[in-house]
């Protein structure tokens, strides 16, 4: 078991609400929540659609939707951002964060070029010249697997495969040095190879540039191989959190144990998935 001192913590969520207003009121969609990423570390967020992953993910990044508020503290290096004025909120996280999103196509703009995308936020943020910007460009995608001979930087989204486009996204998630990227998803639309060749990707980064990582994805499968702790998400609860050694040979949730079956990557037939009763578990849930 990891002790952590103060200093060895780069995001610590303490007792995180978020509502969201709709037409009959407010509704609860993550509830006292709590995660703690050591610097350098990985951290998991597991659950089905709706459970409030992405909630919780815009909550740290401080973008969370217009019709949402949010309670609890979301402190990144001590500092509590959901105390900060909006503007020095995005201005931190664009700043200290990078994202890498499902689909890669919504991201980038389909008529400029790689190269013209991966420019702007370098000489915004960076104050590169234009051919300084695109050099550091050209040394992202190499970064990234992506060597100068495959022209990418002249070319346009729709021109890449999907593989490609993940890794030009993560090539710009890097650009201004983060510490802390968070991945939503980042190869749900990917198959099974190309999904392990960027996860590996982003865990050499990591290693690499010493990023600490917000992994969220729908299969415990997955993310039991490319993180230290997990959270285990139903309904805006956290149904168990810890080391995810431990959350995957030992379980103490019911609901984290119908994950696990449901996985095929943990050695079930994807034929036989079980149904996963989730009314059984929120009835548990205060
Ligand atoms: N902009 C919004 N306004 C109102 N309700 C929202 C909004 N976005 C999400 N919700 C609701 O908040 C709850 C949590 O959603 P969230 O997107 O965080 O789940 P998720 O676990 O990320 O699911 P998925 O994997 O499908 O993205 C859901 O009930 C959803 O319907």
């Amino acid at each position: 078991m990891t002790t952590n001192s103060t200093d060895d913590i780069l995001l610590d969520v303490r007792g995180l609400d978020v509502d969201v207003l709709t037409p009959e009121g407010p509704r609860r969609v993550v509830h006292s929540l709590e995660l703690t990423l050591r610097r350098r570390g990985t951290l998991g967020i597991v659950g089905e659609s709706g459970s409030g992953k992405s909630m919780t993910a815009t909550a740290v990044m401080g973008i969370l939707p217009e019709t949402a508020i949010a309670s609890g503290k979301v402190l990144y290096r001590g500092r509590d951002l959901l105390s900060l004025p909006a503007r020095e909120r995005r201005a931190m996280a664009g700043r200290e964060m990078g994202f890498v999103f499902q689909e890669p196509m919504s991201a980038l703009h389909p008529t400029k070029t790689i190269g013209a995308q991966m420019a702007a936020p370098l000489r915004l943020h960076l104050g590169l010249t234009r051919r300084q910007a695109r050099a550091r460009s050209a040394e992202l995608l190499d970064l990234v697997g992506i060597p100068p001979s495959r022209g990418v930087l002249d070319a346009y989204v729709h021109q890449l495969s999907g593989g490609m486009r993940q890794r030009v996204m993560i090539a710009m998630s890097i650009s201004c040095e983060p510490a802390l990227l968070i991945a939503d998803e980042p190869t749900t639309a990917l198959d099974a190879t190309i999904q392990k060749q960027i996860l590996d990707l982003l865990a050499d980064l990591r290693e690499e540039l010493g990023l600490s990582v917000l992994l969220i994805s729908h299969d415990l499968g997955l993310v039991s191989r490319y993180t230290d702790d997990v959270v285990v998400m139903l309904d805006g609860h956290a149904m168990e959190s810890g080391p995810t050694d431990r959350v995957v040979s030992a379980p103490e949730s019911g609901y984290t144990r119908g994950l696990l079956e449901a996985s095929p990557r943990l050695g079930h037939s994807p034929d036989r998935l079980p149904v996963i009763d989730k009314s059984r578990f929120t009835k548990a849930v205060q």
